[in-house]
């Protein structure tokens, strides 16, 4: 399980300090919650924000996991690179030229995920999953942080597991699955069973006891099915 803690759900007055204690307890990477208030109803933050945590991610060596809820994120693709990031996900809905945006963050150095909405259907992807690193399946609808899991979007993930099984490894081929809204330690073992890679998740990790809420996932993890 790679564990990628949303900072949406940190205290944006000791950023650093909160997002160092998700890594001090074991998380693997940080998810950087882009919102535009067109794409999503929301505003949340973006490259400078991203810019501030640069040293902690340097100094710990974790890598940003950027998530661009946004309309025309093609504009702001070398941005988002230069401040660090290692995966730049997009949204499949806000994409025309899906396939070309995937091959511009490619160029800029960058792992490519594509991320589609509870409503979008998995097809959606079918013809540009050949060329992902990453597919993120939102379990929520986009927009805010601490809403509710939809319970249907574990089936999601297992359906998208089936679709990209004739490649093997993640990283080498199978492109990683990744799994954002209400993820908690109580539905990340059925997650990991259905095929899930990537856990993001915000108020499970930042709301309350951090280190204490990092161990839970573990715990998860451990457990058999
Ligand atoms: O992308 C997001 C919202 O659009 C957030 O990453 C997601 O909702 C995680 O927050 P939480 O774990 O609190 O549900």
């Amino acid at each position: 399980m790679t564990l990628a803690p949303s900072v949406l759900a940190a205290d944006f007055g000791r950023l650093e300090a909160h997002a160092r204690e998700a890594i001090d307890a074991g998380a693997d990477w940080l998810h950087i919650d882009v919102m535009d208030g067109h794409f999503v109803p929301n505003i949340s933050f973006g490259v400078p924000v991203m810019r501030g945590l640069r040293a902690l991610a340097d100094e710990t060596d974790t890598p940003f996991d950027v998530h661009l809820m946004i309309e025309e994120p093609d504009r702001y693709l070398e941005d988002f690179a230069e401040a660090g990031a290692s995966v730049i996900t997009v949204h499949q809905e806000a994409c025309p030229h899906l396939h070309r945006t995937v091959q511009a963050i490619h160029a800029l150095g960058c792992r490519a995920g594509v991320a589609v909405n509870p409503a979008t259907p998995l097809v959606m992807l079918e013809d540009v999953l050949g060329d992902l690193d990453l597919v993120l399946v939102m379990s929520v609808n986009p927009g805010f942080g601490g809403q509710s899991f939809i319970p249907g979007s574990t089936d999601k993930v297992r359906r998208l597991r089936q679709m990209t099984s004739g490649a093997q490894t993640a990283g080498a081929g199978r492109p990683l699955i990744e799994v954002d809204g209400g993820v908690s330690p109580d539905n990340a073992r059925a997650l990991l069973d259905a095929g899930a890679d990537v856990f993001v998740a915000g108020s499970a990790v930042f709301r309350g006891d951090v280190a204490e809420n990092v161990a839970a996932f573990r715990r998860a993890e451990m457990r058999t099915a």
